[in-house]
């Protein structure tokens, strides 16, 4: 075999991992109160026992405005105890635990939370209905602050690892684009100015947790949105992140919660169920009116980030992780062989969560994914793959 062995274990910055197999953060829907439940432990228990390498936790706010809705764990000295809870678990079961953490920016719906959303340049949140306030630079200081506190959180709640979300149009990837910033000061204008929020916040979890947990980010490489953030861009960022040092490696993303959600999924928009979902009337009423020009189709395609992954391969020399689409032994030998150290997967295992001990079994197993995407408005309920009977 001339590439890694995706099922031998592979080191990652400081720790070690059983494989080279992450489960992807996928909002859990099972914190009501913004505490750890036992829902939320199970949930990654599960793919843990399952085989991963490593789970992790999806969107830990780091701030009480940056939650995408009010029920959303945000890292505070409350949370730890129940950290604890669910990192024991994961570790129990043999894994490593990684906490995603972020802010979600124009993404975070300022009614559920009763706090405004802040974005770069002021924009509007159809899920909220509200306009998002434009972050002054004492917002931006204190954000980027909060990302080093969430990490500190986080070592004390046992977590291995922490990714930061700089994807999908959230806070910082929101200032990557042109689209979304239309800033005036050092945070707008040039590619610099706009990366100027990833790199800082980089650095700064990376001052705050030192050599004791990896650092991972979540980069966009492109919004999948004419005029947005797109590869070129993608291809310096990651080389000035490369350069500044702050990260053991990048799990590479694209698209856009807000502006082009179902780019970063590929596969049937589940419209229909997406309106079922709302509780609010007028947005209900809007997600079924043009909820089809929202959610737009993409045909899904094995390893669907691969062409513009390659092209982050190409430029640094830093660990990457390989995300979208990725479901079997061939995928996983596939970015092996492309020069990927790790790869992330989401909807496969919240299909079937032990399906990396199936593979490791016999390779030619397939996993029963058909991607028709109806677990995503799960998130609002409880995540699950729709497909699989609920124990409760
Ligand atoms: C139900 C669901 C919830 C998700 N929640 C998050 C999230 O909280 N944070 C995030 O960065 N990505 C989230 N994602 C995206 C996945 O991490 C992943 O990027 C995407 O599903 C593509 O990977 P896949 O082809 O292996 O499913 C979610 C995906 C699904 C299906």
């Amino acid at each position: 075999m001339t590439h890694p062995d995706v099922l031998a274990p592979a080191k990652l910055g400081p720790i070690t991992l059983r494989n080279r197999i992450i489960k992807s953060a996928t909002f859990e829907g099972k914190t009501p109160n913004a505490l750890v439940t036992d829902d939320l432990i199970e949930f990654h228990r599960r793919p843990a026992a399952g085989g991963v390498g490593m789970s992790t936790v999806a969107y830990c706010a780091v701030a009480p405005e940056g939650r995408t809705e009010y029920g959303q764990l945000w890292m505070r000295p409350e949370v730890v105890p129940g950290l604890r809870r669910l990192t024991d678990a994961i570790h129990a079961e043999g894994a490593a635990a990684s906490a995603q953490i972020g802010h979600a920016g124009p993404v975070a719906n300022a009614k559920s939370n009763g706090l405004p959303a802040l974005a770069p340049s002021p924009s509007f949140n159809p899920m909220s209905m509200k306009v998002t306030k434009a972050a002054t630079l004492d917002d931006i200081r204190r954000i980027t602050a909060a990302h080093a506190d969430a990490a500190r959180f986080a070592i004390e709640g046992g977590f291995d690892a922490v990714e930061i979300h700089f994807g999908h149009n959230y806070f910082a990837s929101s200032f990557l684009s042109r689209k979304t910033n239309h800033r005036k000061d050092s945070y707008g204008g040039s590619l610099e100015n706009r990366a100027r929020i990833v790199r800082e916040t980089a650095l700064a979890v990376r001052e705050a947790v030192g050599d004791r947990i990896a650092v991972l980010a979540k980069l966009n490489m492109d919004d999948g949105v004419p005029g947005g953030f797109w590869i070129d861009e993608a291809i310096q960022v990651a080389q000035w992140l490369e350069a500044d040092g702050g990260l053991d490696a990048l799990e590479l993303t694209m698209g856009s919660s807000l502006l082009n959600p179902m780019y970063l999924f590929r596969g049937d928009a589940p419209v229909y169920e997406f309106a079922q979902a709302m509780t609010q009337p007028l947005v209900k009423f809007g997600v079924k009116a043009i909820g089809k020009q929202f959610i737009r189709n993409y045909p899904y395609e094995p390893l669907f980030m691969l062409e513009q992954a390659r092209q982050i391969r190409a430029a640094v020399k830093m660990p990457l992780v390989l995300l979208g689409g990725v479901t079997d032994k061939a995928g996983m030998d596939t970015a092996m062989a492309e020069g990927f150290e790790f790869v992330a997967m989401a909807r496969a295992l919240l299909r079937e969560p032990d399906l990396i001990n199936r593979i490791a079994e016999d390779e030619r197993t397939k996993s029963l994914c058909i991607h028709c995407n109806k677990c995503m408005p799960t998130i609002f309920s409880g995540a699950r793959c729709v497909l699989v009977e609920r124990a409760s």
